[in-house]
């Protein structure tokens, strides 16, 4: 396997806590990989450290050629993320927020965009600003941004969270493109990897411990 992200003993512990990540150390291939665990194993912020949205007491992290420490906007440009909880865009209409992302991210497909907006049933709310939004429409423009973008490394968190029926069967058919996509890595984080992803692989967190893999 040629991995296209690599983490190389990270050690992390939020201030006052016990480490929830100490000598961590994983290679992500392409496909797709579910990264699961119990509520507070520290799922979030082992994507957020992924993501290099958060720095790690110790460790190092390269993708698809790109050390972060050496060109974090480089690195950067290799994986998507997106802190769910983000309010970063309010202000912007979807469709803004969405037209927008072909700046950072030159390999989106506008194609893939339109079948997402489609699939996700996002057409009616395009013009509202991203504060009107329900929670499950916000994730809902957060994820076809995910799968549209085409960056080489993808990381999503709770992706079936706050989704209605047919947009859940929607993202499941997606995933299960992902889990056979050759060039391509993505993280999926939830409690448990859904069965009907074959194909995917599966790395559970152990718990509150610090024991991380
Ligand atoms: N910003 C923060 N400051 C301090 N502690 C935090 C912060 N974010 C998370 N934590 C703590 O770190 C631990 C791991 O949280 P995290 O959200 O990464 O876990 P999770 O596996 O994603 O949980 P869940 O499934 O509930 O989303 C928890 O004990 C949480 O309280």
């Amino acid at each position: 396997m040629t991995p296209l992200l690599r983490a190389e003993g990270l050690r992390f512990a939020w201030p006052g806590s016990a480490p929830l990540f100490n000598d961590t150390s994983l290679a992500l291939g392409p496909g797709l990989t579910w990264l699961t665990g119990e509520d507070g194993s520290g799922k979030s912020t082992l994507l957020s450290l992924l993501a290099g949205a958060l720095a790690p007491q110790a460790g190092r992290l390269w993708a698809n050629g790109h050390w972060l420490h050496d060109d974090p906007a480089a690195y950067r440009r290799q994986v998507f993320w997106i802190d769910p909880q983000t309010e970063a865009h309010d202000a912007l209409p979807a469709a803004g927020y969405l037209e927008g992302l072909a700046t950072h991210w030159p390999r989106l497909s506008e194609a893939a965009l339109s079948d997402l907006v489609d699939g996700f049933g996002l057409a009616e709310h395009l013009h509202k600003p991203l504060y009107m939004l329900s929670t499950g429409s916000r994730r809902k423009v957060w994820l076809t941004a995910a799968l549209a973008a085409g960056a080489p490394v993808t990381l999503i968190d709770q992706p079936f969270a706050a989704l209605d029926a047919p947009s859940a069967r929607f993202l499941a058919d997606c995933l299960a493109d992902m889990a056979e996509h050759p060039s391509r890595a993505w993280v999926a984080a939830d409690h448990e990897a859904p069965p009907d992803t074959p194909g995917s692989r599966v790395r559970a967190l152990g718990g509150r411990t610090g024991q991380g893999f």
